[in-house]
């Protein structure tokens, strides 16, 4: 290393490498940790570095697990059970996933969990999260089941960011409009309302007509100064509007200081908020902590899936990552239980507790509490255990009080329960010099430690005769697909699908389905009266109808493979052809359609559908993830620092 460079205390980085991302206090007022750009970054361009993005995990059926006492069906959204992920879901159709249960949501960590949502700022871009199971097969190895296999979402920049913006995503202006507490949240709408009210303010204040907006002369000499309020009286003016004690949410997206409001005028409420939502990269250096210090790549641990690896020097008692948390008072809220049927009703049995949900892998906690804490940060999730050798360990945050309150080691359990927003930080340091390159290991833990050799010497592997096969197996993602943005895995894949004919003699494993994205509105009239039978169709594939904005899929079955013709050369490039050289032919069967109050139903028959819009599932409930034998146990958070308040279980 070069002597001249300085490693900042705070961060690890060093000058010439410097920190991509730091987490830091948000610019907007109470909205507690954000996440900043330590670099430029261009338009397009992934934020961070060139390789996998954040995981993700799903949580199934938790209204029916948390079913109330009497058997009703409970509500985290309603607050019948405390869930904190709550304000964290994601459906599984926007991260491009399908549910893998009947109800489904999904936790991204990283840019899923950290970054707050500001309408006139949004500058990331989120997309799809992958779905790969990290080698880790129900055939061999005793890890199956037990990592998140999804994982890989990826950030991009909206537009050009400068180094030191705070990073806004979209949460989606219902995530502000369907919730308690958020009236006052800016949505998209608000911004809109909120420049008209200033162009026409704009004239009122400054006597300047809305056209001679950004113009290069000086607005100041237009004005007749008998015509204008005096510089004070604007001031008050604007105070008093800024004020006025009825709430909105369009009241909210104007500027507050009076000096802001001029530059609103000028030059557009954004550049106001821009302005404001930038920190120095001193204050980062100082005041943030830098989460780019390590990215996810497979584990050298056997069975372990996937771990995080050092991208820069970390000296010894340095940051390797922050860990905002988030508590779960209750850990029964993680469970997985069996159901019987009673009166016609799937009920579960609240004695008989089949599994956890997966996410408890990632989370920290200790034996003498019910007390559990998920760190939602940046990568943080792939960091595997050793119990000798471990470079790295967990303590508490030092120096982000803003964000860390000491306060709440003083509190129960019951206590923690009800402070809803997260509030804890841990940070994870190096116990040696850790080396560019090298998996960071923390040790989860004697209990760990033991539960997982017990698991790994009494587990036995799926067995072909009395299980299907795995989704993955089909669709092998190449080494190119892990690299590649924007597209899903199995677009990689070359093996061709095979035909229903095909299937009849070599058969997929019953628990793969497929559907298809294909177009049934393009070219059908009205009917005048419901057909007495099917009426069938046959067209050549136009790309998927949309519904809400998405594009839907629907059941299919493959009737016929064929080689790309050549007239579609000019639309599929060269590279696209190589990987999968090949169109089909799909069927959609009793395809139900509403016609006034009359359910029809119609055949189709498309042809020429690119591989693309062939997707192939896992049914519900038949992903590693369910498996019986699958491991589930929390990280532990050591003794030392573990504060006896929280102990409920002594
Ligand atoms: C916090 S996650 C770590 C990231 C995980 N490896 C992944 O791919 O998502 C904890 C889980 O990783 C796996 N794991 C971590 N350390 C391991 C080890 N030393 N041996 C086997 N599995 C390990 C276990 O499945 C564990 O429940």
């Amino acid at each position: 290393a070069n002597n001249a460079e300085t490693i900042s205390e705070n961060s690890g980085d060093v000058d010439s490498d410097p920190c991509m991302l730091y987490i830091a206090e948000s610019t907007i007022n109470n909205a507690g940790i954000g996440m900043f750009a330590g670099v430029d970054f261009r338009k397009n361009q992934l934020i961070g570095r060139d390789n996998w993005g954040d995981a993700a995990f799903s949580t199934v059926d938790l209204n029916w697990h948390n079913s109330l006492p009497n058997g009703q069906r409970a509500s985290k959204s309603r607050g019948d059970y405390h869930w904190p992920l709550v304000n964290y879901d994601w459906t599984s159709s926007g991260l491009g996933v399908r549910d893998d249960a009947a109800d489904a949501s999904m936790t991204v960590t990283g840019f899923g969990a950290v970054p707050n949502c500001h309408f006139s700022l949004l500058n990331v871009k989120e997309h799809h999260v992958m779905y790969d199971l990290a080698g880790l097969s129900r055939y061999d190895s005793p890890g199956s089941g037990a990592i998140t296999p999804f994982f890989n979402r990826t950030s991009t920049a909206r537009k050009d960011i400068a180094a030191g913006s705070e990073l806004f995503v979209n949460y989606g202006s219902k995530w502000f409009t369907g919730r308690d507490g958020f009236d006052l949240v800016p949505v998209k709408d608000s911004y809109t309302k909120a420049g008209e009210f200033l162009d026409n303010y704009g004239l009122l204040l400054l006597g300047m007509p809305r056209d001679e907006k950004n113009s290069d002369n000086d607005w100041k000499y237009k004005l007749t100064e008998s015509v204008l309020l005096k510089e004070d009286a604007r001031r008050d003016f604007w105070n008093m509007i800024k004020s006025f004690p009825y709430p909105s949410r369009a009241r909210q997206a104007l500027p507050t200081s009076y000096k802001d409001v001029v530059k609103a005028i000028l030059k557009g409420i954004d550049t106001v908020e821009v302005d404001n939502s930038m920190r120095s990269l001193e204050y980062l250096k100082q005041f943030g902590k830098c989460v780019d210090n390590i990215i996810p790549g497979n584990s050298t641990i056997p069975h372990a899936g996937r771990g995080a690896f050092a991208t820069r020097f970390i000296p010894k008692g340095g940051l390797v990552a922050p860990a905002p948390l988030l508590h779960f008072a209750d850990k029964s809220t993680i469970n997985i239980y069996n159901g019987t049927r009673f009166k016609g009703k799937y009920v579960k049995n609240e004695t008989d507790v089949l599994s956890k949900q997966i996410i408890l892998n990632y989370m920290f906690g200790h034996p003498n509490s019910t007390l559990h804490l998920f760190p939602y940060s940046h990568h943080v999730a792939y960091i595997n255990h050793h119990s000798t050798k471990f470079n790295a360990k967990v303590q508490w945050a030092a120096d982000f009080s803003f964000y860390h309150r000491e306060e709440l080691f003083n509190q129960s359990v019951e206590m923690l329960e009800n402070q809803i927003t997260a509030g804890l930080m841990l940070e994870y340091i190096a116990v040696r010099n850790i080396h560019p390159g090298e998996e960071i290991l923390i040790d989860y833990g004697d209990a760990w430690q033991h539960a997982w050799d017990k698991h790994v010497e009494s587990w036995t592997p799926a067995t072909l005769e009395n299980d299907f096969n795995n989704l993955t197996y089909w669709t092998k993602p190449s080494e190119e697909a892990a690299k590649t943005r924007f597209k899903r895995a199995e677009m990689y894949n070359n093996i061709p699908i095979k035909t229903m004919e095909e299937q009849k003699l070599d058969p997929y494993p019953r628990n793969i389905e497929f559907e298809c994205y294909v177009n049934l509105e393009i070219g059908i009239g009205p009917y005048f009266e419901a057909p007495k039978t099917t009426p069938f169709y046959k067209r050549d594939w136009v790309d998927s109808d949309m519904v809400d904005g998405k594009k839907i899929s629907r059941k299919c079955n493959i009737t016929g493979r064929f080689d790309i013709p050549e007239v579609y050369f000019d639309d599929i490039n060269q590279e696209d052809r190589d990987h999968h050289p090949f169109f089909y032919t799909v069927e959609l069967n009793n395809v139900r359609k509403k016609q006034g109050k009359k359910l029809i139903y119609e055949n189709h028959v498309i042809t020429e559908v690119p591989y693309d819009a062939i997707l192939m599932f896992n049914t519900k409930y038949s992903s590693d993830t369910f498996l019986k034998n699958a491991f589930r146990h929390e990280m532990r958070l050591p003794n030392d620092i573990f504060p006896t308040a929280w102990m409920n279980l002594l």
